[in-house]
């Protein structure tokens, strides 16, 4: 079986590298010259757990190849597309590059292809891509295109693409539906065999939900201060009820990546563009969008005027176990301390410093200890191993003045308070 993936960025790796396990010959296509280079030789583009080593084994056993050219498509029966889906600027997902990888495949068929749809799209976007290659075919010749979106956490990647919690796969025909599901025969899960816009609209409303659940406990969070209750705990309380799950309800400065804020803003702009009331979903936004600004009013409130403090800011990737700073809470914390004239020290295990966040008043240091050192106040906006676990009691010297204000809820409170800090989380005590 001949795999073309289209798109080799973080869910087109992944997705080459299983498809190459569970058997098929992949070819990795991507239009980025120095990261089919990278891919060549055997490296990661991204930081995320335990994938290179896969990526270099299916490569060694001849099932795994890149490369730019896109003549590929004819070579290969069946595609995926991996391409990404960004937000425009009225937050409508631009599919621009799924369009044009429609096209492509449409101009050089020369034999029947079965086109597998992973990247995010809104609802209708199977429709569309059918109609895109349609339009460039210079004879007719039959196709079938399926909807299959992509569950996979970062930094969960190499667990999640091997054991989903699902698969869904949005068909037309029973015939390419069950061809899509063969692909997947070795994993051992729930398949949901939908209609194409089912299928893309379970991708949504799945990113959506989980990202109501981290709003509603924010804004709670913001309660529990006032009433003097842990927000921690209660979640622990609500997270027994197997009705309600344990997970997604830790508060804290918001949720980040490429997912969740671009796919909530999609699905409201599909509400409004069908005159659809998506009320909840809009609230979930705004709570998201000002949760780090309520942490910023307690370093406020604690530190008064901010020009000139050292603030260390613990992690920038918009969760630990990868390097990705896509829509990360850690740089609207660091562009607003900047605009009070901060002096940021910031530390993180793999992220860096994006290049148009270089300033004079902001240095990163390759350890804690020199990002603690002379700080006026910590701020820890990603819980990574290294800081939840970190060694607060020799650090606490360190410091110039002993406040921490944690934006995830991860660090013991009472022990940093016993340690001599002046501790602040969100809704956490
Ligand atoms: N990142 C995740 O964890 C995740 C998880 C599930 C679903 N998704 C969805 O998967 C899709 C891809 O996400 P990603 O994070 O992998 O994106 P990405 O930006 O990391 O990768 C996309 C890749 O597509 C390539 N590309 C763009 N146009 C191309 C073309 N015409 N021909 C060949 N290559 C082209 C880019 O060069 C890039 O390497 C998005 O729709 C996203 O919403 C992402
Ligand atoms: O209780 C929680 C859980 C998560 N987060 C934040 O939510 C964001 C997203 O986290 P997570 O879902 O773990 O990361 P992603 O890799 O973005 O994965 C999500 O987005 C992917 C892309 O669509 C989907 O495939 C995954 O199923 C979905 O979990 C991060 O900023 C987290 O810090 C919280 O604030 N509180």
């Amino acid at each position: 079986m001949n795999i073309l993936v289209i798109g080799t960025g973080y869910v087109g790796a992944t997705t080459a590298i299983l498809l190459a396990k569970l058997g098929a010959n992949v070819t990795g296509l991507d239009l980025d010259e120095g990261k089919i280079k990278q891919l060549q030789n055997g490296v990661l583009t991204f930081y995320e757990p335990g994938l290179e080593p896969l990526l270099q084994e299916q490569m060694q056993e001849g099932h795994l190849t890149f490369t730019t050219n896109a003549m590929a498509v004819e070579q290969h029966e069946i595609i995926f597309i991996c391409v990404g889906t960004p937000s425009r600027y009225d937050g409508s997902t631009d599919l621009s590059a799924v369009r044009k990888v429609a096209e492509r495949i449409g101009q050089q068929m020369s034999s029947p292809k079965l086109v597998v749809i992973k990247s995010t799209v809104p609802p209708g976007t199977q429709k569309r891509v059918k109609r895109w290659i349609q339009e460039k075919q210079i004879k007719p010749i039959s196709f079938d295109v399926v909807s299959n979106p992509e569950f996979l956490r970062e930094g969960n990647a190499v667990y999640d693409a091997f054991h989903p919690d699902r698969i869904i796969i949005g068909s037309d025909t029973e015939a390419a539906g069950k061809q899509v599901h063969a692909l997947f025969d070795a994993i051992e899960c729930p398949v949901v065999l939908t209609n194409p816009q089912t299928a893309e609209m379970i991708k949504y409303a799945s990113n959506a939900f989980l990202a109501a659940k981290i709003s509603y406990m924010n804004e709670l969070a913001r309660l529990c201060d006032e009433i003097e209750v842990s927000v921690t705990t209660v979640a622990e309380g609500m997270g027994y009820d197997p009705r309600i799950g344990r997970s997604f309800l830790q508060a804290g400065i918001g949720y980040g990546g490429s997912c969740f804020p671009k796919d909530v803003r999609s699905l409201l702009s599909l509400g409004a563009e069908l005159n659809t009331e998506l009320g909840i979903l809009k609230r979930v936004v705004d709570v998201n969008h000002s949760q780090y600004r309520y942490l910023m009013k307690k370093v406020k409130r604690k530190l008064g005027l901010l020009r000139g403090k050292r603030i260390a800011i613990l992690g920038l990737s918009f969760k630990p176990e990868t390097d990705d700073l896509r829509e990360a809470p850690a740089l609207a914390v660091i562009s607003e301390l900047m605009e009070h004239g901060a002096l940021l020290k910031v530390h993180d295990p793999v992220a860096k410093l994006p290049r148009e966040m270089q300033f004079p008043s902001i240095k990163s240091f390759p350890t804690i200890e020199e990002t603690l050192l002379g700080a006026h106040a910590v701020i820890l906006c990603t819980e990574w191993k290294a800081y939840v676990e970190g060694d607060w009691e020799s650090w606490r010297p360190l410091l110039t003045e002993p406040y921490v204000f944690d934006g995830r809820n991860v660090l013991n409170a009472g022990r940093l308070k016993s340690l001599g800090y002046h501790y602040e989380g969100i809704g956490a005590r």
